[in-house]
C-alpha cells in the first residue's frame, strides 16, 4: 500500500523535481521524514530567501523548482520575492505545511488560515486538496499548471496527516502525465505580419524578458538582421534577450511613457517580443505612440495581450513566432546598421570606485559567459553601457523591482550552473533584504560571487526624490554596514575595495576560489 507521500515524492521524481527548497517546521516534518535518497534539501534561513534562491535557480536552468514553506508564517516571509516570480513567469511549485485537517476550523497554533487566498495574487493557481486522496493530483496539477503558459508561481498547503493516508491506486496514472503547450500563430497571422513588416520603412523590435527565458535570442538576431532594424530592450529589463554588441542593439528603453515614445520616435512599426507593453515606472504622462507608429505585441500572457493600454497583440509561442518571421521576411530592404560605438572609457574620480569601472573591469576579467544578477539599482545605465552579454540567461534583476531577490537568486542560480560563473552585483542596500542566503551558500559551498557596491545610500531613491521632486527624505542613507564581517559570520570569505587595482585582484582571487566569496566594493554614488 503506497502512501500520499511516497506517491507524491514519486510524481516529483517524474517532472526532475528533486531539490526542494525550503525552511521546515512542525507542519512539514511528516512530508520531508520521508525524503528519498536522491532528493536534496537546501536550507535557507528565511522564507524570503528560500523563495528567491528557488527563483533563481528555475531562471538559470530554464525549468521549474520546488519549494516547501511553513504554513502562513513561511508563505507570508515569501511574499516579497513572490512578486518578482509573478511578473518572470517563474513556474514555482511551492508547498506549504497545514495543521491536522480536523483542527484548522479551530485555528489553533500554525493552522494556515485560509491557505489559499493567502499567496493571491501573486500565484497563478492556489489549493488545499480537499480531501488526502486528491493530495498527489492537487500537486501534478499544480506542476501542469506552472508550466502551461502564461508559466507562474503556484502554491498547494497540505495538513500534515494528509501525508500518511493511503493513496488511491488511480494516482500512478499521474506519473505518466505530460502537458504541452500548441499556441502557434497561424498562417494568415504570420503572413499578415510578414507582410506588415516587409512594408516598414523603419521597422524597430523591443524584447522582453520571455525572449530569453524561451531561448529565442537567436531567432530575435536573425529576425533584426534580415530586417536591418534596431533593437531595444523593454523597459525594467529583468532578463537580457539579445546579444548588447550586436550592431542592432540600442540598449533598455527607459521606463516612462514620453521616454519610450521619444527614443522609438520616427519609427513605423513596433514589434513588441516577450514583454508587457510596458513596465513602466515613473509616472511621465506623454503620448503612448511616435506619430504614425503601429505597435504589435507578441506574448504568451494573455493577461500582458489584454491589460495593455495601446497596440495589437497576438497571443502565442513567442520563439515560434520570432523564428517563423525570421524565414518569412524580406533581407536586404534596408541598409546595414552600423558597428555599435567603443564603450564609453569609465574611470573612478576619487577615492572609491566609479561603478562603471567596476563593470568595465568585470567585463575584462570575468569569464566572457558569465550570468550576472543584479539587484543595485542606481548602477543600471552605468551597467548596460558597459557590459558585453552575448549567452542567452546572462542577465537576471528581480521582475517586478521587490529587493530581496537578488543575493539569494544568484546563489541558486549558481547552484543550477556546474559550468557558469554567476557573479551578483548587490547594492549595499538591497543586500540586507537576503543576506541571510550567505549562509547557505557557505553551508552547501556553492561558489557563487557576490560584489556589494557600497556607496552607503539608498541611490535610486534619492534619485527618484529628485524625480518627484520631493526634496531631502529621511530614512535615504545605510551607512557603516561592514558586509566582510557579515560574510564572515555568515561562513563566506570576504574582501574590501577601494581601487580598480584592488577589485580587479579580490576577483581574479574568487573566481579560482570554488567556493562562495562576497567582495564589498566602496563605490561611488551614481544615478540610473
Ligand atoms: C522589498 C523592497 N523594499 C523597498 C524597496 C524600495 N527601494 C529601495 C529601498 C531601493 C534602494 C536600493 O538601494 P541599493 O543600495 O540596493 O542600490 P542603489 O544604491 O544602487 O540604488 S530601490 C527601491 O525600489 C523595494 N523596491 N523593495
Ligand atoms: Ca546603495
Amino acid at each position: 500500500m503506497a502512501d500520499v507521500r511516497d506517491v507524491t515524492y514519486d510524481l516529483l521524481r517524474s517532472h526532475d523535481l528533486t531539490t526542494i527548497f525550503g525552511n521546515p517546521g512542525s507542519n512539514e516534518l511528516p512530508f520531508l521524514a520521508g525524503m528519498p535518497e536522491d532528493f536534496r534539501y537546501v536550507l535557507g534561513l528565511h522564507e524570503g530567501a528560500v523563495l528567491a534562491m528557488a527563483d533563481g535557480y528555475a531562471q538559470a536552468r530554464g525549468g521549474s523548482a520546488l519549494v516547501n514553506l511553513h504554513a502562513a508564517a513561511g508563505t507570508g516571509n515569501a511574499l516579497g520575492p513572490l512578486t518578482n516570480s509573478v511578473y518572470s513567469h517563474s513556474p514555482l511549485i511551492i508547498t506549504a505545511g497545514q495543521q491536522v485537517r480536523s483542527t484548522i476550523g479551530q485555528e489553533v497554533m500554525l493552522a494556515n488560515v485560509d491557505a489559499p487566498a493567502l499567496p493571491k495574487p501573486l500565484v497563478k493557481w492556489s489549493s488545499e486538496p480537499a480531501c488526502a486522496q486528491d493530495v498527489p493530483r492537487s500537486i501534478s496539477h499544480a506542476i501542469h499548471i506552472a508550466n502551461l503558459p502564461a508559466k507562474g508561481p503556484v502554491y498547494v498547503s497540505v495538513p500534515y496527516d494528509d501525508w500518511a493516508q493511503e493513496a488511491p491506486a488511480e494516482a500512478q496514472h499521474l506519473l505518466a502525465r505530460k502537458t504541452g503547450s500548441a499556441g502557434s500563430l497561424s498562417d494568415s497571422q504570420l503572413a499578415e505580419l510578414t507582410a506588415a513588416l516587409d512594408g516598414a520603412e523603419r521597422p524597430v523590435l523591443v524584447l522582453g524578458p520571455e525572449v530569453d527565458a524561451e531561448r529565442a535570442n537567436d531567432d530575435a538576431v536573425r529576425l533584426a538582421d534580415r530586417l536591418g532594424a534596431p533593437v531595444w530592450i523593454a523597459p525594467s529589463a529583468s532578463r537580457c534577450p539579445f546579444p548588447t554588441r550586436h550592431r542592432s542593439f540600442r540598449g533598455v528603453l527607459p521606463a516612462s511613457v514620453q521616454g519610450i515614445t521619444d527614443a522609438l520616435g520616427g519609427h513605423d512599426l513596433i514589434l513588441v517580443a516577450g514583454a508587457p507593453v510596458f513596465r513602466y515606472h515613473q509616472f511621465v504622462p506623454g503620448e503612448y505612440l511616435p506619430a504614425g507608429a503601429r505597435l504589435v505585441h507578441l506574448t504568451s500572457d494573455p493577461g500582458e495581450a489584454a491589460r495593455a493600454p495601446m497596440g495589437e497583440a497576438l497571443v502565442g509561442d513567442v520563439k515560434d513566432a520570432l523564428s517563423r518571421l525570421a524565414d518569412a521576411v524580406e533581407p536586404g530592404l534596408r541598409p546595414e546598421l552600423p558597428p555599435l560605438p567603443e564603450h564609453p572609457v569609465a574611470r573612478s574620480a576619487g577615492e572609491r570606485l566609479n561603478p562603471a569601472e567596476l563593470f568595465a573591469l568585470l567585463r575584462e576579467h570575468a569569464p566572457d559567459d558569465a550570468v550576472y544578477v543584479k539587484e543595485s539599482t542606481a548602477t543600471t545605465g552605468d551597467f548596460w553601457a558597459q557590459m558585453d552579454l552575448s549567452e542567452p540567461g546572462s542577465y537576471f534583476f528581480p521582475a517586478s523591482g521587490g529587493l530581496g531577490f537578488g543575493l539569494p537568486a544568484a546563489v541558486g542560480a549558481q547552484l543550477a550552473h556546474d559550468r557558469r560563473q554567476v557573479i551578483g552585483l548587490i547594492g549595499d542596500g538591497s543586500a540586507n533584504y537576503g543576506i541571510t542566503a550567505l549562509w547557505t551558500a557557505a553551508r552547501y559551498r556553492i561558489p557563487v560571487i557576490v560584489v556589494i557596491l557600497k556607496n552607503g545610500t539608498y541611490g535610486a531613491l534619492r534619485w527618484f526624490s529628485k524625480v518627484l521632486d520631493a526634496g531631502e527624505v529621511p530614512g535615504m542613507d545605510v551607512p557603516g554596514i561592514d558586509f566582510v564581517q557579515i560574510a564572515r559570520g555568515y561562513g563566506v570569505d570576504a574582501t574590501s575595495v577601494r581601487t580598480g587595482a584592488e577589485f580587479t585582484e579580490a576577483l581574479t582571487s574568487a573566481l579560482g576560489a570554488g567556493k562562495p566569496v562576497l567582495i564589498e566594493a566602496e563605490t561611488e554614488l551614481t544615478e540610473p
